[in-house]
């Protein structure tokens, strides 16, 4: 890894639009086709990408209870331990609806309700990540969402991968559908004779899913289109080389566009860390997509102080940040913009991926400066109740009708009027 004094912020901004037009065109032919075919759709398009005629969309309870029997006992325990924690974590992230009353008897409030139906997208091949199904459904149900449903592509014979079911059953979802690509969102957002409609789409997918997400949007709410996962660390001379360097190779594996960025203020940490960087390269099995990651998005920034530091890291918002400095938790209040603050040499990124029970669904390409991880909030909506009293109307009737002929609307105002008229006439 290259360690620079300069930092060009640019080259992590990685834009998720290298979309085609010919990709666009596939998509809304798909999207059409679903639109008017259902489930025959599905069947005929399964056949044409994933490379399987389907007898059943719908995943059967036999194939949930094998995809136990193929598991590993120590493996499942570990899922529903890991669900609970996520449980746990987003429970404490649900709000209550509210509601006051003045003087005059006015009661106003606003009442938090959660969406009806949801469907979660799951990646098909190597991205099949369970902790992925974990982390997608896990908010919608502690929001209360009644109908959570899985879609995720079948392998070559037709079958989802044993930990995503297990995940899935684990998570308490309705339902797991064995389709992909734009015709799995296709089906989400509008129907077809098997799978009903949702309200809301999340997860991620490749550049057809993303597509298909946004061009749904509207129908149907969906939630983050994702980029590659981002690490960046802050760390001073006290941390620990060998404990960074692993943990900013726990993102380069994910993808060859993933960032990972180490910040310091010690050139003999950064000149360590390179060397672990490249050390610890060579017995990856996923060797070649972290390479690719870290020559062309990872980089060792140079910095002056912490302050400068922390500077640096809230203008890239980085979708993970790790602290790894003498006193983490006194720099926190500073930091304004990340997706996921791991704090501490024990706070290894993928503690979050998988364990601590915080929602690994997060802004990436510097979107953490305006959004949110995935959380229950995204599985709610909220409803204005407005309840005057006789004695409000009474007493602002001609207030709310000379602001309404101010706009020029006229029934707007002789609306409100209307109830002081009533009065005068009992
Ligand atoms: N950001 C994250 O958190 C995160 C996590 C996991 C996975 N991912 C992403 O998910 C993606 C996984 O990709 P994948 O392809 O393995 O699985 P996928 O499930 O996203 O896509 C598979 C589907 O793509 C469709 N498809 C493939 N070729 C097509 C074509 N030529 N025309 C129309 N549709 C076509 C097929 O319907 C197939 O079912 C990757 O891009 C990865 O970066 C992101
Ligand atoms: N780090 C990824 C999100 O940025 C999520 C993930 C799933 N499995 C392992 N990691
Ligand atoms: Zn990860």
């Amino acid at each position: 890894m290259k360690i620079e004094r300069a930092v060009d912020i640019k080259t992590l901004k990685r834009s998720i639009d290298q979309d085609s037009e010919a990709q666009l065109l596939s998509v809304q032919d798909i999207l059409n086709q679903v639109k008017e075919q259902g489930d025959a759709a599905l069947f005929e398009l399964t056949g044409k990408f994933d490379g399987v005629m389907l007898e059943e969309l719908r995943v059967s309870p036999e194939e949930i209870q094998q995809a136990y029997q193929e598991m590993d006992d120590e493996l499942v325990e570990i899922i529903k331990e890991a669900a609970k924690n996520i449980e746990e974590y987003h429970v404490q992230q649900k709000k209550q609806s509210w509601f006051f009353t003045r003087p005059d008897g006015t009661m106003l409030g606003q009442k938090i309700i959660p969406l009806d139906s949801v469907g979660v997208y799951v990646p098909g091949g190597t991205a099949a990540y369970p902790s992925s199904v974990l982390m997608g459904v896990t908010p919608a149900k502690v929001a209360g969402v009644e109908r959570i449903v899985l879609v995720s592509p079948p392998d070559k014979n037709g079958k989802l991968p044993a930990g995503v079911l297990v995940a899935a059953n684990e998570s308490g979802v309705a339902a797991i559908f064995k389709i992909g690509g734009a015709q799995a969102i296709g089906a989400l957002a509008y129907g077809t004779e098997t799978i009903k409609s949702v309200d809301k789409i999340v997860g991620p997918g490749n550049l057809y899913v993303a597509l298909a997400k946004r061009e749904v949007f509207g129908t149907v709410d969906i939630d983050m289109i994702a980029g590659p996962s981002e690490i960046a660390v802050l760390a001073d001379g006290t941390a620990n080389p060998a404990y960074i360097a692993a943990d900013l190779l726990s993102q380069a594996e994910h993808d060859p566009r993933s960032a990972s960025v180490l910040v310091t203020t010690s050139e003999a940490l950064a000149e360590q860390v390179a060397k672990e960087v490249d050390k610890q390269l060579q017995t990856l099995p996923r060797r070649e997509i972290a390479e690719r990651a870290i020559r062309d998005y990872g980089a060792i920034y140079l910095v002056e102080s912490l302050k400068d530091g922390i500077d640096l890291i809230n203008e890239i918002a980085p979708e993970h940040l790790e602290v790894m400095t003498q006193n983490p938790t006194e720099l926190l209040g500073q930091i304004k913009h990340a997706g996921a603050i791991f704090l501490g040499p024990n706070s290894s990124e993928p503690v979050g991926d998988y364990f601590a029970g915080s929602n690994h669904v997060l802004p990436t390409s510097g979107t953490a400066r305006f959004s949110s991880p995935l959380n229950v909030d995204d599985f709610t909506k909220k409803s204005s109740v407005i309840m005057y009293s006789e004695r409000a109307i009474q007493d602002n009737a001609k207030k709310i009708a000379a602001f309404a002929r101010l706009e020029g609307l006229e029934a707007h105002a002789r609306a409100v009027e209307k109830r002081l008229e009533e009065k005068e006439d009992e």
